[in-house]
């Protein structure tokens, strides 16, 4: 299935002001150096004749994508109007900006807020700031997935190496006291960015009891009103149940529960091949459960890249991962000791029988917005819950704003503090800008798998020519002497103009490789432009190099 996102910010404002008085400069730049190396190679080498020729294109490029950027800069100027909504407080008990949920599109928001000048509160009910991320989700599960490969790399690995030693044990309990320590020092630690940047931080539930105020049912048992001239709705998502799957955190887990099991479980069932599956499926694999993941679509990660996914999926299987695609949980069955789940093909057909000990439901997350008092104030909810938001992530109440994992959009956390510095720049009357077309996405396994930009098949679909580099890490120096040289780099781009539109890697630190590639989608580079960019050896970023090179020319390694 292929997704495509809208993000509300980039409805009209593709480029801020700032990025495209960038790119113009930018392009002048190039064209002036091009003029330059054009007149230098007349009177010069063949060496420097070439690198004129690089030029010439990097111009012809440039200038292209100064045209499109100008399009943009004429709707920025064109809805540079002031958003203000109920202008700001003044001395007065009510703040300029209310934040519900201290996720981390609740608490960057109210930080930004805070910085702009903004008197800002933040109400968040589970007595800790950081959200579903810091608390039961990227922090804890990325804590585990590392402790989980530190054992699974002592056990397979070291060895290898000349590192030996007589016996190998996990300790449960120390690898999840890790987990909660990094997380109760991450918690504390916004808690005191909010007192450095001023911010009133409320902790209990908040229900709208106008579009203006807020009541709050304290942790302490009180109850008081918080008033704000704006309110923003940061109150994230939550596990999507199954039908007739009671979830009780013990034999039938969600994340949450998944990220607290105090045993090895023998074997583990997985539902849905998504991120959560896929993560704490590797954790707890790793340290020794038999893991069956049970997926309702053809393929794992439905999302991913085609042609990537499947040396994901040889990886994970390597890996001893077990997937059933196509097939659907019909009953779960937990009378006796072992639960029994009975599957069968998602089109219908035999059933049959699987054992597990544990079972993790993670066919996906849904908008939370239980008990928030929407109705009170009328603000629209589309047919699965999510909060519809318009450019500058107003809801159709005036002065109400959303954001997050409680829009539409990736459910992601860099996601949601995107939609949160943008939002509170634009009620702060600033632009802001968040691009969905360009967040990276990244899968925390061994190898990591992250992406930015189209997939291949998303390409096709849209009918736009293009080319193809990639670059296996196997041809990379520096993976290969780490001996850890699974995976693969692949670039898509635009056939007529060279200009990359994807980018995709299967490796071990995937998720920090992606950035160079998110940079190059956001000024619209070429490949041509990566590739002639200098990068240090050895490295794994030589391997983005090389598939850029691969893309407009050819690798040199392989
Ligand atoms: C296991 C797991 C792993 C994940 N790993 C990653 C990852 O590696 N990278 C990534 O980008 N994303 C990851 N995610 C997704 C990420 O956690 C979410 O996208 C992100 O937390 C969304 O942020 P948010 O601020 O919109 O909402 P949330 O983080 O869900 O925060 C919302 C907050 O609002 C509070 N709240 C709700 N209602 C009220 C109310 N009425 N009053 C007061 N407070 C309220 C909640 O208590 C909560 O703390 C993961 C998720 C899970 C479950
Ligand atoms: N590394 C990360 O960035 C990260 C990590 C964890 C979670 N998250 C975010 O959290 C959210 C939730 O993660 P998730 O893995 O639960 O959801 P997901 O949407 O990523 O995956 C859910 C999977 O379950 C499958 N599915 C749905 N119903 C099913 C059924 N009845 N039987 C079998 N399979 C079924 C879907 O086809 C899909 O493949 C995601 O939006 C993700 O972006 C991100």
């Amino acid at each position: 299935m292929i997704s495509f996102y809208e993000s509300p910010a980039a409805q009209t404002h593709t480029y801020t002001h700032t990025q495209t008085e960038r790119q113009i400069k930018g392009s002048f730049l190039t064209i002036r150096s091009s003029v330059a190396c054009i007149i230098r190679s007349l009177f010069s080498s063949s060496f420097q004749k070439q690198q004129s020729m690089a030029m010439a294109n990097l111009a012809r490029r440039k200038v292209t994508s100064l045209f499109n950027c100008s399009s943009d800069a004429l709707r920025y100027s064109f809805s540079l109007s002031s958003t203000l909504s109920r202008g700001f407080a003044s001395g007065s008990d009510e703040n300029d900006v209310v934040v519900i949920g201290g996720g981390p599109g609740g608490y960057v928001a109210a930080i930004k807020a805070a910085q702009l000048g903004l008197k800002t509160t933040c109400i968040e009910k589970r007595g800790a700031l950081g959200g579903t991320c810091l608390n039961v989700g990227c922090i804890p599960s990325k804590a585990l997935l590392h402790s989980s490969h530190m054992y699974h790399e002592a056990k397979t690995s070291f060895a290898k190496h000349g590192v030996t030693f007589d016996n190998v044990n996990i300790d449960v309990a120390a690898m999840l006291g890790q987990k909660d320590k990094a997380v109760s020092t991450l918690t504390k630690g916004i808690e005191g960015l909010f007192k450095k940047n001023k911010v009133t931080y409320v902790k209990g539930h908040g229900k709208f009891i106008s579009p203006s105020e807020v009541s709050v049912d304290t942790i302490d048992g009180d109850t008081t009103v918080v008033k704000g001239k704006n309110i923003i709705i940061a109150t994230g998502s939550d596990v999507k149940g199954l039908p007739g799957i009671t979830i009780d955190e013990k034999r039938i887990v969600s994340s949450t529960g998944a990220l607290a099991l105090t045993e090895v479980p023998k074997k583990l069932v997985v539902i849905g091949a998504g991120y959560i599956g896929l993560e704490m499926g590797s954790v707890w694999g790793r340290l020794g459960s038999e893991v069956t993941v049970v997926e309702f679509a053809p393929d794992i990660v439905p999302s991913m890249d085609g042609e990537i996914r499947k040396q994901f999926q040889r990886s994970l299987e390597k890996q001893k991962m077990k997937f059933m695609l196509k097939t659907k949980v019909v009953a779960v069955d937990t009378s006796s000791d072992i639960v029994k789940l009975t599957v069968e093909p998602s089109a219908g057909g035999d059933q049959s029988v699987l054992e597990a000990d544990v079972v993790l439901v993670s066919a996906g997350r849904s908008p939370f917005t239980s008990g928030l008092g929407l109705e009170t104030i009328g603000v629209e909810t589309d047919k699965i819950g999510r909060i519809p938001v318009d450019s500058k992530f107003s809801t159709n109440v005036k002065g109400v704003f959303a954001i997050g994992d409680v829009i539409p959009g990736p459910m992601l956390a860099h996601k949601a503090e995107e939609d949160g510095i943008a939002c509170v720049e634009f009620i702060a009357g600033k632009e802001g800008h968040v691009d969905y077309d360009k967040v990276p996405g990244v899968c925390y396994t061994h190898p990591e798998v992250a992406s930015v930009g189209k997939t291949e098949e998303q390409v096709k679909q849209l009918g736009i020519p293009y080319v193809v580099g990639k670059f296996p890490m196997l041809g990379n120096s520096r993976a290969k002497s780490i001996d850890d040289a699974e995976g693969l780099v692949k670039i898509i781009a635009e056939k007529e103009t060279d200009k990359v539109v994807g980018v995709h890697i299967m490796c071990s630190n995937a998720g920090e490789l992606i950035h160079e590639a998110a940079i190059a989608l956001t000024y619209g580079a070429s490949s041509e432009d990566i590739a002639r960019t200098c990068h240090a050896h050895p490295t794994l970023s030589e391997a983005v190099k090389e598939a850029a090179m691969a893309t407009y020319d050819k690798a040199i390694h392989i």
